[in-house]
């Protein structure tokens, strides 16, 4: 083998200096933002080709649209939602009923009542979850079943502590109409009548909720006694059970069916999706511009709306002494406005989304921004009825851009993780925009008033929400580019495997951009690795080899681009998951724990075989007879050991766990030549018994000595991708690598 010591020695005086040095690294961070510049830049299609864009989408009616997807999913998952807020409606009334019956505080009602809202946060991961993996119409059904069940406990409840578990039940199970219902009523549905079917639920759901003290007081009034109250519970329970029977029934659409018509004119199925890491999806979602920014709008909206007509109320009673029903009428007014305007919001989104997206969000951000001014006018107001009156535009404003949270991000959210990415809006708007609201609006209001609380949460509230959406409304035409541009990969990739089914790649990255924070550091990286097949990864320091590692074994979420393995996608794949499908990495660093012996570092690798013995111990033979000197002095400290041989350990550690595919960072960094010859024996070894292997390499020796392909990455693009003997070839790639290790 030879040397790998650097060929341009005469280089060095220009880059010793240190200001040579600062200014490189000047250069190169100019050059890798105008990169990321470039590529911010270069997703823009064509407004005809965005899914539900242009003119080659048909416009829809309402009618037609739910025809397109049978109204029965429509119409059940609006019941559930209008059943779901008739309940929600039935503490508020019937809490001092309650409150005697248990013999509770003030106090203590309060907190029961608000922890339904808690648990629905709670309860929002998880179904969104659900849904992005199983059939939905099964997660809705087995909601509404709980759901039901949990609404006959609250009237059963024999005390305080079991109503209070039942109320937890409520609110998990009520939190699938967050994540679960838009999902599939977006896949189930037409892109061109989202608006339409969003407002029109909302419209179902605050008519039920307007309803429901009326209703719920009327069954208690009618039932009488102490006991009065558990009536209305055990009544609307029957219909929701029946619901939720009915709901098992409801058919199940392929994901993203119709981003996929719109953009590709077909359908591809991914029948079995694999699991969705939480925190993978969160991290890809907060990357997509117009999801952060609407998800923070309709928070800060929600730190004002939730509240207002709590606080509205008070004020009217304490200052202008209105009586319950004087404030009672105003509010069903109020409530009535809302509904007479959202027919027409839900059909101008629609309209201005299939015209210009970009409108249609301008136009909800324009909806919620005059409430900044429409409060202070409202709140010195001279009197009781103008303070009421003028209150109403700005909830009414606020309120039909409310209603269309689901519309804007299901255009914009991969069709994969709907479930998730409504979960992520339900967490934000309603445990920091409603209760964060409330909190705040609570203590501004006890050590102030109400007119404070409003106005010092209200006004910048409303601006920001309103001058947020606008602002998304600037990235929305480039997200949706970002969806047709992955549709069509994923197409050609179906192509693909239909077409040559015996050569699907084990592992395939494609299309990946990373960054750290506003960092970027990979530009649309992909290359493919077959089975068996050993990959070295070279490049100048710093060009992001250790990071498309870290994709690979998922503990790093590409803001764009996919991983597949086998063909299948497990870009959103949780690390451990991805271990179990035999993807396995060794860092590079050190990799062991310095004060434990080698047996327990072994032992404590294998954890995760510890109920399957033999595969164990199978494990265990293979490693020890890899690694001799490892077998010999099992019970010797790990920190004792030489550099080499730790790095032996750390590897004799992976391979415990039956890797499929090994991915190895720096593996000869800082060790003697003839530790790393014995290495290279070992991943000569590996390769023999069928191991897929790839090797992050500073030597391009020792690169071209064991890998069958190379993969030559500068400043987080692909420079070369071909058989190994080839790149070394290349004098300038070549070259770039001693360079690269000299000057960094
Ligand atoms: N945790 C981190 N936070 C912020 N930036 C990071 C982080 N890790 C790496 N980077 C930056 O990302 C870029 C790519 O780093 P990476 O470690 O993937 O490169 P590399 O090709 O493996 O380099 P080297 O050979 O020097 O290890 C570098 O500019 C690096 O400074």
């Amino acid at each position: 083998m030879t040397s790998d010591a650097p060929p341009a020695e005469t280089d060095a005086p220009s880059r010793t200096s240190m200001a040579g040095i600062a200014a490189e690294m000047i250069d190169a961070e100019a050059e890798r933002r105008a990169l990321q510049a470039k590529d911010e830049q270069e997703t823009l299609f064509a407004d005809d080709l965005l899914p539900g864009v242009g003119g080659g989408e048909k416009r829809l009616s309402l009618r037609q649209g739910l025809a397109a997807g049978g109204s029965v999913t429509f119409l059940t998952l609006m019941t559930l939602g209008a059943l779901d807020e008739l309940e929600s409606a039935t503490l508020q009334t019937l809490a001092p009923n309650i409150r005697d019956s248990f013999h509770l505080s003030d106090g203590a009602i309060t907190v029961i009542s608000a922890a339904s809202g808690a648990f629905l946060v709670l309860g929002a991961l998880p179904m969104g979850w659900l849904a992005d993996r199983f059939r939905r119409s099964r997660v809705i059904g087995w909601a509404g079943v709980i759901f039901s069940a949990m609404v006959f406990a609250s009237g059963l409840a024999g005390n305080a502590f079991l109503f209070f578990l039942a109320r937890f039940g409520v609110g998990i199970a009520k939190s699938s109409n967050q994540a679960v219902h838009g999902s599939l009523l977006a896949d189930t549905y037409p892109i061109g009548v989202r608006g339409r079917i969003a407002s029109t639920n909302y419209g179902a759901a605050r008519a039920a909720g307007a309803l429901s003290p009326a209703v719920v007081g009327g069954i208690a009034a009618l039932a009488g006694g102490a006991d009065g109250w558990r009536w209305p519970y055990l009544l609307l329970g029957f219909p929701a059970l029946a619901v939720a029977i009915f709901a098992f029934r409801l058919p199940e659409p392929p994901r993203g069916q119709h981003e996929m018509q719109s953009v590709l004119g077909e359908v591809i199925e991914d029948a079995k999706p694999l699991p969705i890491s939480i925190e993978a999806a969160f991290a890809r979602l907060m990357r997509i511009r117009t999801i952060k920014t609407s998800i923070l709008a309709f928070s800060a909206l929600g730190f004002s709306l939730f509240s207002s007509g709590v606080l509205q109320n008070l004020w009217a009673d304490d200052h202008f002494h209105m009586s319950t029903f004087q404030r009672g009428l105003w509010g069903s007014i109020g409530g009535a406005s809302i509904l007479l305007a959202l027919p027409f919001v839900g059909p101008r989104y629609d309209d201005l989304y299939h015209r210009e997206p970009a409108k249609a969000l301008r136009l909800l951000g324009l909806c919620i921004l005059p409430t900044a001014v429409l409060l202070p006018v409202q709140w010195f107001m001279p009197n009781g009825v103008l303070f009421m009156i003028a209150g109403i535009p700005g909830v009414m404003a606020s309120s039909v851009a409310f209603s269309m949270i689901s519309p804007v991000l299901q255009s914009v959210t991969p069709y994969r993780l709907r479930g998730l990415g409504l979960a992520l809006s339900a967490i934000y708007v309603f445990f920091i925009g409603a209760t964060g609201g409330a909190l705040l609006s609570g203590l501004i209001s006890n050590a102030y008033d109400p007119r404070v609380a409003v106005l010092v949460i209200g006004i910048p509230a409303s601006a920001i929400g309103g001058w947020l959406m606008i602002r998304g409304a600037s990235f929305i035409r480039n997200d949706l580019s970002l969806v047709v541009a992955d549709l069509r990969e994923e197409l050609e990739e179906r192509d693909r495997q239909v077409a040559d089914p015996a050569n699907i790649p084990l592992l395939q990255v494609n299309n990946i951009d990373f960054s750290y924070g506003h960092v970027q550091v990979l530009f649309g990286v992909a290359f493919e690795v077959r089975r068996g097949e050993t990959l070295a990864l070279l490049g100048t320091n710093g060009a992001g080899k250790s990071t498309i590692l870290k994709v690979i074994a998922g503990l790093g979420t590409p803001s764009r681009g996919v991983v597949r393995m086998n063909g299948r996608t497990m870009t959103y794949v949780s690390p451990e998951q991805r271990g179990r499908y035999g993807i396995h990495l060794l860092p590079g660093g050190k990799g062991v724990f310095a004060s434990m012996t080698i047996r327990d570092n072994l032992e404590m690798a294998a954890f995760r075989m510890r109920k399957d013995t033999a595969d164990r111990d199978r494990r265990f033979a293979y490693v020890l007879d890899l690694f001799p000197d490892l077998a010999a002095r099992q019970n010797q400290r790990a920190g004792s050991l030489s550099g080499g041989q730790q790095q032996m350990l750390a590897l004799a550690m992976v391979l415990l766990q039956d890797p499929e595919v090994l991915l190895i960072d720096e593996l000869s960094l800082g060790l003697a030549p003839v530790v790393v010859q014995d290495l290279l024996a070992i991943v000569e070894r590996l390769k023999r018994d069928g191991m897929t292997i790839i090797i992050v390499e500073q030597s391009l020796n020792i690169a071209l000595a064991i890998a069958d392909r190379a993969v030559f990455l500068e400043k987080g693009q692909v420079r070369f991708s071909g058989p190994a003997r080839e790149l070394a070839e290349r004098d300038d790639l070549a070259r770039a690598v001693f360079l690269g290790r000299e000057g960094g």
